[in-house]
């Protein structure tokens, strides 16, 4: 890809455990405004691959270049890297289940606040106005002044991604977005994702095929570290490698 089309571009990047090379020579690259998919099997580095992006694991070589400007985000903390614009949900979700939506987003907003500022910190109009922007886009808005302990699991997911979007990302990581939700709570989601990957890069890790299909997006497969196939879902659904090591298993 070229420099104006790239957001986030990974090249030759590998990492090794105690011997074992999860992550082998891995190339993967994605636009500003890009919904992938990854895929592969148990082990194949997909969790490996967002803690490389994250800052949270340093691959032993390789390239992981950002944004318009070309920043290296090898040896960049973890908090640097989210402020640099690129959120991570993990599976689980963290909302603080005590505190109402309103107060979950507001929380999360993108702000240079101190630990002593945020005692006394009021969000202004502007920022209020945004919460209750984020809650029409991840479909929350009649559920703000709800206790976010009370939200159904699908509810929580949906928060969680607003929290992520109070920071301005402009790079979505997100695990297994559908595990554990009903048939309707996914089809929220998919357009959810479909929705944001309109002005953000979106990666979704996924093992539910019939989920990745709905997002109709490309998607790479990965392999003991590596990428075994990339491209349509029908492309790489027929491919006879990634039957073997993947789906026909
Ligand atoms: N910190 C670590 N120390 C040692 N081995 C690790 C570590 N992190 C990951 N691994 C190994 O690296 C390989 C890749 O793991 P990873 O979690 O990235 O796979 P995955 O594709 O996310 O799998 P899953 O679909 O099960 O989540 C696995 O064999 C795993 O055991």
């Amino acid at each position: 890809m070229s420099g104006s089309t790239r957001l986030l571009e990974v090249s030759g990047v590998s990492v090794t455990f105690d011997g074992f090379r999860a992550i082998n020579n891995l190339s993967f690259a994605i636009g500003p405004a890009e919904m992938r998919a990854v895929i592969g099997p148990n082990g194949a580095g997909k969790t490996t691959f967002m803690d490389i992006v994250t800052g949270k694991t340093r691959p032993d070589t390789g390239r992981v270049i950002w944004g318009d400007e070309n920043i290296s985000l090898i040896g960049m903390s973890e908090a640097r890297i989210a402020r640099a614009g690129i959120g991570r949900k993990f599976q689980r979700p963290t909302v603080f289940e005590e505190q109402s939506v309103r107060d979950n987003l507001t929380m999360a907003l993108k702000a240079d606040r101190g630990p002593f500022n945020v005692l006394f910190w009021k969000p202004s109009a502007e920022e209020r106005a945004k919460v209750e922007d984020i809650a029409a886009t991840i479909g929350l808005a009649g559920q703000l002044d709800r206790t976010s302990g009370e939200l159904s699991h699908g509810q929580k997911q949906w928060l969680e991604i607003g929290m992520l979007l109070a920071q301005d990302p402009q790079l979505l990581l997100v695990d297994e977005p559908a595990a554990g939700m009903t048939p309707a709570e996914r089809e929220h989601t998919t357009d959810l994702l479909k929705s944001l990957a309109k002005h953000h890069a979106v990666v979704v890790v996924e093992h539910d095929m019939e989920f990745v299909r709905r997002l109709d997006c490309k998607v790479t497969v990965l392999h003991e570290g590596s990428v075994l196939a990339e491209g349509s879902i029908d492309h790489v659904t027929k491919n006879q490698e990634v039957i073997d090591v993947y789906l026909g298993r």
